[in-house]
């Protein structure tokens, strides 16, 4: 089967977070089961500079269609320079404003991924589409309307809260016929939904996690879309994540001073001190926590701010590495400014040092109000950096809590916390110091989460059969 994916960023040539992880390991995974993926990107410097082989497949008024690969991605940029050679991340200018036409921005690619999917450039026709995202959630319903035999569609959410919502006024400039600003189409609370669009128009819908798929069929965790998604839920399939095991290996990691595995975890000793030198921490009795995050509201770090004199009273120590809200920045800013040599923090995006930290750091604290799936948790589960997490979305499905019962059968990989409060947080913070100052349970629980099979393969032949099933009803 071939299928033509779809998304705004992918490892490694583009990324802000989990979604371009995704992106970059799914297609090595698929071809394990039959499926090979071509991915589509728009044309950002990063992308076009990484592209070898290039040949163009094909022209639109925007600009030109290129195929060709990156290491073992086989991909098709669309070099359009007005929309996408500009600075900064993919969606906001260098001083972190939103760029001002994102809609048309990210119109124009699904409209693009709509034409290579039919068979309109130099690449024959494809079996499916895979759209990634509000980026690429028009596709759909560009290949609903698109003329000849029809090219099913699936849309993975990656996460709800990000919608591409935007004003009707929007609507001629999508080039869509007159129908599709409907109720049952693009049309969402009076403007356009790029998100709505593809929970309407494809044929299946991929949650990165169960429980997310579940939740986001409630009023309280769909974020206006639970009928929508309720009325399609027989539609809907939730996959954990998988990680990609080759570049999240303590075997083999280059980030880290010292490469250990399950056999060799007291080496960690030596990463972790390289973790406290990069983050000017001391020392110190009690666990050291990391966090690597979006600095965000859904991300709960608030919480952390408001648990962290208990972190502190328990011995432990705080690094933290994000960028985000800049009231969040400001705060553990000034957190690291009080405590000098017990609260590190890095403001800025560090691939490597997000490594470290998971090859150093005693555990890693993720305490989401909603996380779709998380793969923090699953780089500090295959790290031995013991997960301490909110039972929310995948967080619940990827985290075994050490209670009693698990602890006794050596199955725990870590501790989980609800309700999603500074105080249960502050609980689960004890909690991890216990566990920590029992030398063995605590390296039972990380090697109960190095021996979890987090990779892609089993999950890549979930995806493969949910794409079959939308070939199948497409059919
Ligand atoms: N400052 C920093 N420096 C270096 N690396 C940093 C960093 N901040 C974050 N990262 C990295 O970015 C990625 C974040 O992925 P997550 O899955 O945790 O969240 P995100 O909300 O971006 O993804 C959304 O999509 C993914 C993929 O489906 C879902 O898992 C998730 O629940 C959903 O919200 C991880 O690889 C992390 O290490």
């Amino acid at each position: 089967m071939r299928v033509l994916a779809v998304a705004s960023e992918c490892f490694p040539l583009v990324k802000t977070g989990g979604l371009a992880d995704v992106v970059g390991a799914l297609p090595a995974a698929l071809a394990a089961h039959g499926v090979a993926v071509t991915t589509l990107l728009p044309g950002y410097p990063a992308v076009r500079a990484a592209l070898a082989e290039a040949c163009e497949i094909g022209s639109v008024p925007e600009g030109r269609l290129v195929a060709g690969r990156a290491g073992a991605l086989d991909l098709v940029t669309f070099d359009a320079p007005a929309l996408f050679d500009r600075p900064g991340d993919p969606y906001r200018r260098p001083d972190g404003a939103d760029w001002p036409d994102n809609a048309l921005r990210f119109a124009a690619l699904a409209r693009v991924a709509a034409a290579i999917a039919t068979g309109r450039t130099a690449l024959p026709r494809f079996d499916l589409l895979h759209a990634h995202d509000w980026q690429a959630g028009l596709a759909p319903a560009y290949l609903a309307f698109a003329p000849g035999p029809r090219v099913p569609s699936v849309l993975s959410v990656h996460n709800l809260a990000f919608q591409g919502q935007f004003g009707a006024e929007l609507f001629p400039a999508l080039g869509l016929p007159a129908e599709a600003f409907a109720v049952d189409g693009v049309e969402y609370y009076g403007g356009v939904g790029f998100l709505k669009a593809g929970l309407h128009y494809a044929d299946r819908i991929i949650t990165v996690s169960p429980t997310y798929a579940r939740e986001i069929a409630t009023p309280e965790g769909g974020m206006g879309l639970d009928g929508l998604i309720r009325a399609r839920k027989d539609r809907i399939t939730g996959i954990v994540n998988g990680i990609d095991i080759e570049v999240w290996s303590p075997e083999t990691d280059a980030a880290l001073p010292r490469r250990y595995d399950i056999g060799t975890l007291s080496l960690r000793a030596h990463n972790r001190a390289a973790v406290e030198a990069a983050f000017g921490l001391g020392p110190g009795p009690g666990p050291l926590f990391a966090v690597v995050s979006r600095l965000t509201w859904q991300k709960g770090i608030d919480l952390i701010a408001e648990a962290l004199p208990l972190l502190l009273g328990a011995g432990g120590r705080l690094a933290l590495l994000g960028t985000g809200d800049a009231a969040l920045e400001g705060a553990f800013l000034a957190a690291a400014a009080s405590h000098p040599g017990r609260v590190g923090v890095r403001i800025g995006f560090d691939e490597a040092l997000s490594h470290l930290m998971f090859g150093g750091a005693d555990a890693v604290l993720v305490p989401s109000r909603f996380e779709p799936c998380g793969l923090t948790q699953l780089y500090g589960l295959r790290y031995g950096c013991v997960p301490v997490v909110s039972r929310v979305g995948g967080l619940a499905d990827t985290v075994i809590d050490a209670n009693a019962a698990a602890l006794e059968a050596g199955v725990a990989t870590g501790i989980q916390f609800f309700p999603v409060t500074a105080s249960a947080l502050g609980a689960a913070i004890l909690r991890a110091a216990e566990l920590f100052a029992d030398g063995e349970a605590w390296a039972g629980m990380q090697r109960a989460g190095m021996r979890a099979d987090l990779s892609w393969s089993r999950r890549a032949g979930a995806y493969a059969a949910v794409f079959r099933a939308a070939c199948a009803a497409g059919a």
